[in-house]
């Protein structure tokens, strides 16, 4: 892949995706332009840790680039496309990561006939680990759509789907590692009350987590299956899972996720 990407936006997500992109050697180092709207500390811990070429000057970073990333939050979406689309062509491609908002809304914001590929990530980008839904709009063409799939497949698995689900993929995979790290800081605090050394859960807490992914991976059996192996009758894990239930525990997390793609939902319509 020999084209130059350009982020608008340097936080959190930029960040993973392009520590886990350089990671993976799908692009070089020279390739990554990241630009910010004025904290120049951020750019220079980029520049620093990742030794990609930062700028505040918009025109320099976006007029020569192939494909442009939008990874700003959703309320920043009006100023920071209004900031860059004199600089933007027809012949670009926009990957936008941005929650909630439809591709349709920023073709227009931009005002353009050009390419957007809607994509929702997650933060294990950067270790290769992302689970990325895609969602192309009008004008991208397949081609383009397979250069999206080919570029988040260097930072983990991808999916394509329809441009209305988005909001559910963004509460389930986008916003779902937030949950898991959630459970584990609750089970560490368990841990660490009844006296366990905090290093020691920690460690046997991470095994836990990434155990039970690869089981879920690689066993081919479903989650129901593999927790009921774990289940012994009258024993330790039946008495964990009888409080989880009396504690409406699955309903709790089907409406945690619900709020979630509700507030996606909410997002795109500001
Ligand atoms: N953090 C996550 O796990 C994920 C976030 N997303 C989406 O990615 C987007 C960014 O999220 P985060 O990285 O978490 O946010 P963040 O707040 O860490 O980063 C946003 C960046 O955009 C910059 N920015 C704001 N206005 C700008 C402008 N006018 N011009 C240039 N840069 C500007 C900010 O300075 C900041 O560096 C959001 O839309 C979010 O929905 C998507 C998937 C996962
Ligand atoms: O919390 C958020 O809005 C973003 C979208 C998915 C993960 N973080």
């Amino acid at each position: 892949m020999n084209k130059m990407i350009a982020f608008l936006g340097a936080g959190s997500v930029a960040e993973a995706v392009i520590s886990g992109m350089l990671r993976s050697e799908m692009v070089n180092r020279e390739q990554i332009i990241v630009t910010n709207r004025s904290n120049q500390e951020r750019l220079e811990k980029m520049k620093s840790k990742y030794n990609v070429q930062c700028m505040k000057d918009k025109e320099k970073a976006f007029k020569h680039a192939d494909i442009v990333v939008l990874a700003v939050k959703p309320n920043n979406v009006d100023e920071s496309l209004e900031s860059i689309k004199a600089y933007l062509n027809p012949k670009q491609l926009i990957i936008s990561i941005i929650a909630g908002v439809t591709t349709e809304s920023i073709t227009n914001k931009i005002g353009i006939d050009v390419a957007v590929v809607r994509v929702m990530p997650n933060t294990s980008a950067s270790i290769g680990y992302s689970a990325t839904a895609i969602t192309a709009g009008q004008f991208a063409t397949d081609e383009q759509v397979a250069l999206v799939e080919a570029l988040f497949k260097s930072i983990g698995i991808t999916s394509i789907v329809a441009e209305d689900d988005m909001h559910i993929v963004t509460a389930v995979s986008g916003s779902g590692p937030a949950y898991v790290y959630y459970l584990v800081e609750a089970m560490e605090k368990a841990a660490t009350d009844a006296g366990l050394d905090s290093a020691i859960a920690n460690q046997l807490i991470t095994q836990t987590i990434i155990g039970a992914g690869e089981m879920l991976r690689q066993s081919g059996e479903t989650a129901v299956e593999l927790r009921k192996k774990i289940t012994s009758a009258k024993g330790t894990t039946e008495a964990g899972i009888k409080s989880l239930e009396e504690a409406n525990f699955q309903t709790i997390v089907v409406e945690s996720l619900k709020c979630a793609r509700d507030r996606s939902i909410e997002l795109g319509k500001n």
